[in-house]
């Protein structure tokens, strides 16, 4: 059966975020992920693994101005210093937590800018960060994003990250398939999964349309996590949901599908 991952970022956030490791591990979970730990040295974060006996599974690399508005700095203008320098930072995090995957998100272009030279920055830029993160034994990722949630975002659909993992390497880049934004943008989950498993590098989940955990909306979980099981998945999908109430209390879902 599917193997989950907790969600820090959006779990758990009953309590600071460094508190949330030993409740994951209290709730059943063996890995992490999160969006961003730079506001902790990567030791502290380390201790509250080991002293779990967690795996971290997945990050991002920085974004650029987050609370600014920005979602990634890979398809700006004049940022392709501060994306580098951004990619040698998650890979010291990456380094000290034992982490195997970064999401390297693309950004929003502006309003005046031309689609077609942020496309290009962006391809070039993720080139640029996968052959770095080879070398570190890191594999990019990468996600579309739905509309709703990310107006203008240069990532959009399936077939595009598709065509950018196979235009630079699938050895050093792949798919990060959030169930999530896809059955928004995109639909058609299971055989979508399956086309795309060759590339599937990582999975998350949410319920459609309130990003809550499953059971709380549209999508037929039963079907769609036994179809994954079946189609043979065996990477991790992180729970990047947030809870309608108490994060344990709604955990009742996993249950049913742990091996
Ligand atoms: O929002 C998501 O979905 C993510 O996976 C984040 O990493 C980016 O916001
Ligand atoms: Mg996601």
């Amino acid at each position: 059966m599917p193997r989950f991952a907790a969600n820090l970022s959006m779990m758990f956030n009953e309590v600071p975020f460094l508190d949330r490791f030993a409740l994951a591990r209290q709730a059943g979970f063996e890995a992490v992920e999160f969006l961003f730990p730079y506001e902790h040295p990567p030791e502290s974060i380390r201790e509250r693994l080991d002293g779990c006996g967690l795996r971290q599974v997945l990050f991002n690399a920085p974004p650029g101005d987050w609370a600014g508005g920005e979602r990634g700095t890979a398809s700006l203008p004049d940022r392709q210093a501060e994306f580098r320098a951004g990619i040698e930072t998650a890979l010291r995090y990456a380094a000290a937590l034992g982490c195997p995957r970064l999401h390297v998100m693309g950004g929003i272009p502006g309003p005046g800018q031309s689609r077609e030279a942020a496309r290009a920055r962006y391809v070039a830029n993720l080139a640029w960060a996968a052959e770095r993160c080879q070398q570190e034994g890191v594999l990019v990722l990468i996600e579309p994003i739905n509309r709703h949630d990310m107006p203008g975002y240069i990532l959009g659909s399936s077939d595009e990250a598709a065509a950018i993992v196979e235009a630079i390497g699938p050895e050093r880049i792949a798919l990060q398939y959030d169930l999530y934004h896809t059955q928004i943008t995109e639909g058609d989950l299971t055989r979508r999964a399956e086309r795309l498993l060759p590339i599937i590098g990582h999975m998350q989940l949410a319920d459609v349309p309130h990003r809550h955990e499953p059971g709380t909306g549209e999508i037929a979980w039963d079907y769609v996590l036994g179809r994954i099981d079946a189609m043979g998945y065996r990477g991790w999908i992180g729970c990047e949901y947030r809870p309608a109430g108490e994060t344990v209390a709604g955990l009742g879902w996993i249950e049913r599908f742990r091996a």
